[in-house]
């Protein structure tokens, strides 16, 4: 695994197990029935027109500061970016790299009616458990921390809550791997974990291998109407963006500039 994901999950599983003691994975079960129904975040990334997931990202390991406020205007921001024609929200629940946390996932949930991601480093049913008492209805499983047999079972845990998984991959061998374990939206992270360098190039290699009926989702570097209309012509059917829209002082208006040219 590489090394940030390694110092990320390590300081994740320390409080993954307080937060375990202080609600137990029963507790969070008990909750389940009384949830309003799942969103389709597949069928969202198959509706009509350019399909963005927009990402509500703080901070990152690779740019430090993003958008520190963002805990304040995460209503704002998620109803504005929906209005905007965003498909999806991701939101990001990682505390220490990335600010994140799961008050702004309940946060965007309150707010908008479309599907909603939690964007975090998930190797545990538990947090699958979180992310579905939180709001979201879909979560993303990361090839390069996980197992074969570990992602099997992750993404079948996902699917008995009702949940879509984004699957995501860097590299040929990581793909085949989620494709082999049956993932079916299948997203190119086009940022390089030990480097942190982006190659939208790359990452269109990998998605030109995507088979046709899967969901291609171009994950990380889109920075403009360019970049996004590259990711599509090599098949990309959704994209994923965060700091562009982040950066902008009115994401909103950032996004429909990507999805009007
Ligand atoms: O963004 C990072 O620095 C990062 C570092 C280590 C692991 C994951 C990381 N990013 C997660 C993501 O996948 C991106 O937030 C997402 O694809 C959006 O990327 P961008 O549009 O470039 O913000």
């Amino acid at each position: 695994m590489e090394q940030v994901l390694e110092t990320i999950v390590a300081k994740s599983r320390k409080e993954l197990a307080e937060s375990r003691k202080r609600i137990p994975a029963s507790l969070l079960e008990s909750r389940i029935p009384e949830l309003p129904p799942v969103r389709d975040f597949a069928a969202a990334l198959r509706r009509p027109g350019r399909r963005v997931i927009a990402e509500l990202k703080a901070a990152s390991p690779s740019k430090g500061a993003i958008r520190p406020e963002l805990d304040r205007e995460v209503e704002r921001l998620a109803a504005g970016l929906e209005a905007a024609g965003a498909a999806a929200l991701s939101v990001l629940t990682e505390r220490n790299f990335f600010l994140g946390s799961g008050m702004n996932l309940r946060r965007a949930r309150g707010s908008v009616d479309i599907p909603l991601l939690r964007k975090d480093f998930i190797y545990d049913e538990y947090q699958i458990l979180e992310a579905r008492v939180w709001g979201a209805d879909a979560i993303l499983l990361i090839a390069a921390m996980l197992t074969p047999e570990e992602f099997r079972k992750l993404r079948a845990f996902a699917a008995s809550l009702g949940l879509a998984v984004l699957c995501e991959a860097h590299t040929a061998d990581e793909l085949d791997m989620l494709l082999d374990g049956g993932a079916e939206i299948v997203g190119i992270n086009a940022r390089n974990l030990s480097t942190f360098e982006t190659s939208l190039a790359l990452a269109g290699e990998l998605i030109r291998q995507i088979p046709a009926g899967k969901i291609a989702v171009a994950e990380s570097a889109i920075r403009s109407a360019d970049d996004l209309n590259a990711m599509e012509q090599v098949g990309a059917k959704a994209f994923l963006i965060g700091e562009t829209l982040m950066r902008a002082e009115r994401p909103g208006e950032k996004l429909c500039e990507l999805l009007s040219k």
